[in-house]
């Protein structure tokens, strides 16, 4: 069933470790075929190295796996949540790649310092809070009603990144590969901000104007520039 997903959510599985956003199984990429309302994830702990495009797991978005052969990954209630929620995204991504997560463990949002974040997020990469011990006997679903919580004041579109406190950065975009795209420069843009603050600790944000011209050059109406 649904092969070709199950390919392509493998194909951006795999970019994962190519580009240094998990250490052993920590992250996983799901993509949704919003026609069937399935989506396709990678199963929960499999060694990256003998992953193959047949076990990735095809789920529905009550959470009920409907093909595989292995668990889905841990984050499936999540990335459940986040599909309800986000009615535009067709894939997502969870890691605990390193810079971004140090921002999620200090639970602060990573502020806009320059372009190269600009490009890509606009204003500050939220960060949600701790859950509470009730929310936490339901962890999972409750991450992803927390990020969806926390997005009805933020435009998931021009947003499409989030730190979840004492946990790690959740990203997503029209399909898998821009996922992935959008947790890499995540990552390097949370490395920057944390060397940027090192070197100057006062320093502020990018100024509006010049964020607003970085990002709308590559996104809405107007753009001029593909990503
Ligand atoms: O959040 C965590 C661990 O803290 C998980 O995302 C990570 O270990 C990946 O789990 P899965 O192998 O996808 O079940």
């Amino acid at each position: 069933m649904l092969e070709e997903l199950k390919k392509r959510v493998y194909e951006a599985n795999m970019l994962l470790p190519k580009y240094g956003l998990v250490t052993f199984t920590w992250g996983n990429v799901s993509e949704i075929d919003r026609e069937t309302g399935y989506f396709a994830i990678k199963p929960s702990g499999v060694d990256y190295e003998k992953l193959r495009p047949e076990d990735m797991v095809i789920v529905d978005l009550d959470g009920k796996v409907v093909e595989g052969h292995y668990n889905p990954s841990s984050d499936t209630p999540t990335h459940v949540e986040l599909y309800k929620a986000f009615s535009n995204i067709g894939g997502i991504v969870h890691t605990h790649s390193p810079w971004a997560t140090s921002w999620a463990q200090a639970g602060r949002g990573i502020p806009c310092y320059g372009t190269t974040h600009a490009d890509y997020l606009y204003g500050t990469v939220p960060c949600v809070r701790n859950l509470t011990k009730e929310e936490l006997k339901a962890y999972e679903v409750n991450t992803g009603v927390l990020i969806a919580e926390a997005f009805q004041t933020n435009d998931y579109e021009a947003m499409p990144a989030v730190l979840c406190k004492n946990h790690g950065p959740f990203t997503w975009g029209k399909d898998g590969l821009e996922a992935v795209h959008n947790a890499v420069v995540l990552e390097e843009v949370a490395k920057m901000g944390a060397r940027c603050e090192m070197i100057n600790p006062k320093v502020g944000p990018a100024p509006q104007e010049l964020m607003d011209k970085h990002y709308y050059r590559k996104h809405g109406e107007n753009a001029y520039y593909g990503q």
